[in-house]
């Protein structure tokens, strides 16, 4: 399992090797056009390199759903969907409210979540939950990638990018002025203290279903909840100053958190 994941993970890191690698390419929906080019031949068995081979051999040996997946009544397939949240960052660096950043969430993370539960497998005993275990793996997908954001709100403000909802920061008196300004003044702590809160929310969500995931494949998840949660608490132990400093969980504190993980995955939850 370990070698699929890691595959995969090179798969999908491919999107940031096209943006920040140092051979990178102008990311255009030129390039974009191709790669799914490339994912519609790879997936019926004709791969183009060596990486594209190995997710051939993933996307075969694991349960169709990996390919696809039926989400109210919809079907999505994760692997396209996340090269339309490529799409979306290159039309987009404003979202207006928390629905449209929640579908960018979706497309870059949240899909990376659902092609995982295949290749980490779900619990004999809970297979017939999967639905609401698709479902926390979601939540943590759109947990990560909220607090990815509050963590790097600065470091992307460089970039001209403010993931943040507008509709949100103009409730506590706010707009990009202020986030590219740098300063850290009350509304905006209040407002990082609801966006918190919301990050947290998914994570919350997503413990149930981390631990109706096969035995093996708890304590990764386990700690990687664990971990990115950490990361809001860095942030509130900044005082809120995620436009200056970047949160940052030490290694002291990372140790100390595996037993605490491996604890955590070892009970296993029968409800939802
Ligand atoms: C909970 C259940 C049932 C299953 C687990 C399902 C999984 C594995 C969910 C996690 C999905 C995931 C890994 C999403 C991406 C998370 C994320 C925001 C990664 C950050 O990527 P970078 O932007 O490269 O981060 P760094 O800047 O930290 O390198």
């Amino acid at each position: 399992m370990t070698k699929t994941i890691t595959l995969f993970t090179v798969w999908c890191r491919r999107t940031d090797e096209l943006v920040d690698g140092p051979n990178a390419i102008h990311m255009s929906d030129a390039v974009l056009d191709r790669w799914e080019e490339r994912l519609h031949d790879l997936f019926h068995g004709r791969p183009f390199d060596m990486l594209d081979a190995a997710l051939t051999h993933t996307v075969q040996k694991f349960p169709l759903d990996i390919k696809e997946r039926k989400l109210d009544l919809e079907f999505w397939c994760p692997f396209r969907d996340m090269i339309e949240g490529m799409r979306m960052d290159i039309k987009k660096s404003r979202y207006e409210n928390f629905q449209e950043l929640y579908l960018y969430c979706y497309y870059v993370a949240g899909t990376v979540a659902l092609m995982s539960v295949p290749v980490m497998g779900i619990a004999p005993e809970s297979s017939s939950d999967a639905p609401n275990i698709y479902n926390s793996a979601l939540s943590l997908g759109i947990g990560n990638q909220l607090t990815n954001i509050l963590r790097d709100v600065g470091e992307d403000a460089l970039r001209g990018r403010v993931y943040l909802p507008q509709d949100e920061l103009a409730q506590f008196g706010l707009c990009d002025e202020d986030v590219y300004s740098r300063r850290v003044t009350d509304n905006w702590r209040e407002f990082m203290k609801g966006q918190i809160r919301r990050a947290r929310f998914y994570f919350n969500q997503a413990e149930e279903g981390a631990s109706k995931l096969d035995k093996d494949s708890r304590w990764p998840v386990w700690s990687s909840l664990l971990l990115y949660r950490n990361i809001l608490d860095a942030i509130e132990d900044n005082d809120y100053d995620n436009l200056t400093k970047r949160a940052y969980v030490g290694r002291t504190k990372k140790l100390l958190m595996l037993p605490v993980s491996y604890t955590r995955s070892l009970s296993t939850s029968f409800a939802f």
